[in-house]
């Protein structure tokens, strides 16, 4: 039998793009009427877990050729549509446009949420707490350099739930309107930027004034008012500010990733792959932290992370932060946090959240500039 001619399957997918439509159209009734079920009620706009569980059952659903990260990917942005049509998101983030924290905010909430750059991360909790963004996205941990002292020091003083999280994979380039790395003489640079690329900066740009800057957009920004000026910083950042990319990928390691958290104040529901996060204090004696974690491992909880952090308003004790597997109201992790928190002199749960898989980060498409997973 002769195969379809191009013409006869373009007309295929020309059928096809209108079933979608008109299908995606009577989603977006259903979520009108949502929208005003939760207006009436006095609920909120954003649901992350129910977005989370949307997206597993499809990509468990998918039966092919279409990737997980491609059905993903189209979600991401037919829930942005969604939220938006109920009311438009509004997302804190560290700014200016284009940090590494816009990307994981946009890879979050696709483009048809409201963004509100922030000039400073305190600026960023600011914004939760007055009631001027719904949700924030904040680093917390980099694979390269570790825990993000000032975000968690935040986490600690401000009222606010850890609500999602998701892993980004950071490439770095050197960016400059200069022609080539010899000609630059200055860098600027995110001091996390700097520790990530070490070895690469040492080796071709000895020459080079180094200056930190507050995010790595701040640093595109300045290196574009210099002639010879260079920033590290992502590839939509150079392209924002008129730069040039010189050199690509010149972080010290492969794989480097920064894992950011979505904060809010609202509570999830449970998905059934959900991490809790804590932070707590115990007393200055022997076995204190042993007898906290003793507890979490006799209720067979799995503990992804843990690090500490000095308690800037009690020198010389320390607070620490946990990640363990499963979901707060769930009876085995309700009973072993209650049980924990009779062990220690402080004790916060954080929030509970659908895990995202580390080993497989949101990568920013350096050629094409944009999002795959
Ligand atoms: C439609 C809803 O509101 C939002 C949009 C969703 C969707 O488009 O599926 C899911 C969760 C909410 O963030 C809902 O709560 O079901």
């Amino acid at each position: 039998m002769k195969g379809q001619s191009l013409e006869e399957l373009r007309r295929g997918i020309d059928a096809l793009d209108q079933e979608i439509l008109d299908r995606l159209n009577r989603r977006m009734r259903l979520v009108e009427q949502i929208g005003r079920i939760k207006a009436e009620k006095g609920l909120d706009t954003f649901d992350p877990g129910r977005e989370e569980a949307v997206c597993r059952r499809l990509v468990e659903a998918s039966p092919g050729p279409l990737p997980a990260e491609s059905v993903r990917a189209i979600y991401r942005e037919i829930l942005a549509a969604s939220r938006k049509l109920q009311q438009p998101l509004k997302v804190a983030f560290l700014g200016p446009e284009w940090t590494y924290s816009h990307l994981a905010a946009l890879s979050v909430f696709g483009h048809s949420a409201h963004y509100l750059p922030q000039s400073a991360l305190v600026d960023v909790f600011d914004h939760l707490s007055k009631g001027l963004a719904r949700v924030a996205v904040v680093p917390i941990e980099n694979s390269l350099e570790g825990g993000i002292g000032q975000t968690m020091d935040l986490l600690y003083e401000r009222p606010v739930r850890v609500v999602g999280e998701c892993y980004l994979e950071v490439a770095h380039c050197l960016c400059s309107r200069a022609s080539d790395p010899g000609s630059v003489r200055k860098l600027y640079a995110h001091p996390h930027a700097l520790g990530q690329c070490r070895r690469w900066i040492s080796e071709h740009l000895r020459h080079a004034e180094i200056y930190e800057c507050a995010s790595t957009a701040q640093a595109a920004r300045q290196a574009a008012s210099e002639a010879s000026g260079a920033a590290l910083c992502n590839v939509k950042a150079a392209e924002n500010y008129g730069l040039s990319v010189l050199a690509e990928r010149v972080e010290d390691h492969a794989g480097n990733t920064t894992r950011f958290i979505v904060l809010g104040f609202e509570e999830n529901s449970p998905t059934g792959d959900d991490k809790t996060s804590i932070l707590f204090a115990v007393a200055d004696k022997p076995g204190a932290l042993y007898r906290v974690l003793e507890v979490l491992t006799q209720h067979g909880l799995n503990m992804t992370r843990i690090e500490s952090r000095p308690n800037r308003l009690h020198p010389w004790q320390y607070l620490f932060f946990a990640d363990i597997g499963g979901y707060e109201r769930d009876e085995r992790v309700r009973a072993a946090l209650e049980e924990a928190a009779s062990r220690t002199t402080f004790f916060k749960i954080l929030g509970s959240y659908p895990r995202a898989n580390p080993r497989h980060p949101i990568r920013f498409d350096l050629e094409r500039s944009r999002f795959g997973g």
